[in-house]
Formats: structure tokens, C-alpha cells, sequence
């Protein structure tokens, strides 16, 4: 069975409450954090995580697409982020990162953009509870998935083998129920689906499609 977690940045800010519910089959809920800076979008920061947190007990995956993790990790940490992930290409020190995330009490994630080369995690990926490989741009929902990212999940999936290491692989951006299948059958263990949950009429049968592939 595939992890889901609905991507927040396509519900309706207006009735978060009910967005949350609506998502409720789902094991987490992908929570993207931008600063307009690392990406050329702003979102919104901590006090929609603290939101979240009090609406549910499902696991929170906290995406930081924000050029500095290392200020704010403790901080996301503290208001209810169970995952919190940065950015290899930001400009902090990955191990700093990882080492603060860690202190404050949560599990971290390293991620990566399309353009990235896999091997950038595999120095990492010993001490980290999850990789997500972005297939999209980051920045905004509702893009195309990139095919050209999938070879870089089989190659992380295939590295993670030979190295008994036990790391969930985490795919974002452009998931439906093709692109989805296409990633899990490559090693992905994590799907972040935004737009393809929250347009459907029926989300839980959604969700569940995903789950089961
Ligand atoms: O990280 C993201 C954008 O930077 C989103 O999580 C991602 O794009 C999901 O949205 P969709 O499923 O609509 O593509």
C-alpha cells in the first residue's frame, strides 16, 4: 500500500477545516511552505501548520521550499510538523539541517528539484527518514509531471537497495493515477497528489486509488 498525502497548497484556504476532513483517508497531509524566494510563489508559513496540527492527528509532512531551513526548522518543528523537508539546493548545510531537525524532536526529509542530479542525496541519505524527489518544478500546483524524473527514483530506489537503507522515497508534483502508478512501480513509496485529490468529487475513493495502484 502507497503512503498518500494530499498536498494542501490545492484546497480551499477558506474552509480548511472541511478540506481536512474531506482529506481524512488519507495516512498524511503534505504541507508546502514558500518563501518567494527559493521559489518565485509565497504560500504561507507557520501558523497554517499549527492550524493543521489542531484539526488532525494525521502525520504532517512539512515541504520547506525556502532558501534558509536552518532559521525556521525548530520553529516548523514546534508547530506540529512530524516530517520537515528542505531543499539540497538551499543555502544551508544539509548535515546542519538534518542535525536541527533532529534536535528539535521531528523526522527529516531532504529533497530535490527536477534539474538536481540524484546523486546529491546519496551522501545524506544514512541519516535521513525520507527523500522526496520533486517532479515538477517546484513553485505552484497543477503542472505537468516530468517523465524525465523517474529514471533519478529508480536510481535512488535501486541505491537505497544495495545499501540496506530503508528510506521512504517521497514523489511531488503532477501525481494522478498514471503518473502515480509510473512512480511507485520506479520505487516511490510516498505520493504527494495536490490537485488530482482535491478537484475530485469524491476524494476519499480518490485517495484510495492511489493507495491502491
Ligand atoms: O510542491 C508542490 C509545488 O511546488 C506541490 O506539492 C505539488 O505541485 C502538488 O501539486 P499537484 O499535485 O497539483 O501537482
Amino acid at each position: 500500500m502507497n503512503i498518500i498525502s494530499p498536498s494542501i497548497l490545492a484546497a480551499d484556504f477558506g474552509n480548511l477545516n472541511k478540506e481536512i476532513e474531506r482529506i481524512s483517508e488519507a495516512q498524511w497531509v503534505h504541507i508546502d511552505v514558500m518563501d518567494g524566494h527559493f521559489v518565485p510563489n509565497i504560500s504561507f508559513g507557520l501558523p497554517i501548520v499549527s492550524a493543521v496540527r489542531k484539526l488532525t492527528a494525521q502525520v504532517l509532512d512539512v515541504h520547506l521550499m525556502i532558501s534558509n531551513p536552518l532559521i525556521y526548522a525548530e520553529r516548523f518543528v514546534k508547530a506540529g510538523a512530524d516530517f520537515v523537508i528542505f531543499h539540497m539546493e538551499s543555502d544551508d548545510d544539509p548535515k546542519e539541517v538534518i542535525r536541527a531537525v533532529r534536535n528539535a524532536g521531528a523526522k527529516v526529509g531532504a529533497a530535490i528539484k527536477p534539474g538536481t542530479p540524484v546523486e546529491v542525496l546519496y551522501d545524506v541519505m544514512d541519516s535521513l527518514d525520507l527523500a522526496l524527489i520533486m517532479t515538477v518544478e517546484p513553485g505552484f500546483g497543477g503542472q505537468s509531471f516530468l517523465f524525465d524524473t523517474v529514471p533519478k527514483i529508480r536510481a535512488l530506489r535501486t541505491f537505497c537497495n544495495e545499501n540496506g537503507l530503508n528510506v521512504p522515497i517521497q514523489v511531488d508534483g503532477g501525481i494522478n493515477l498514471e503518473t502515480a502508478a509510473i512512480c511507485a512501480q520506479a520505487g516511490a513509496d510516498v505520493l504527494v497528489a495536490g490537485s488530482y485529490v482535491f478537484a475530485s468529487d469524491d476524494v476519499a475513493a480518490a485517495v484510495h486509488s492511489l493507495m491502491h495502484l
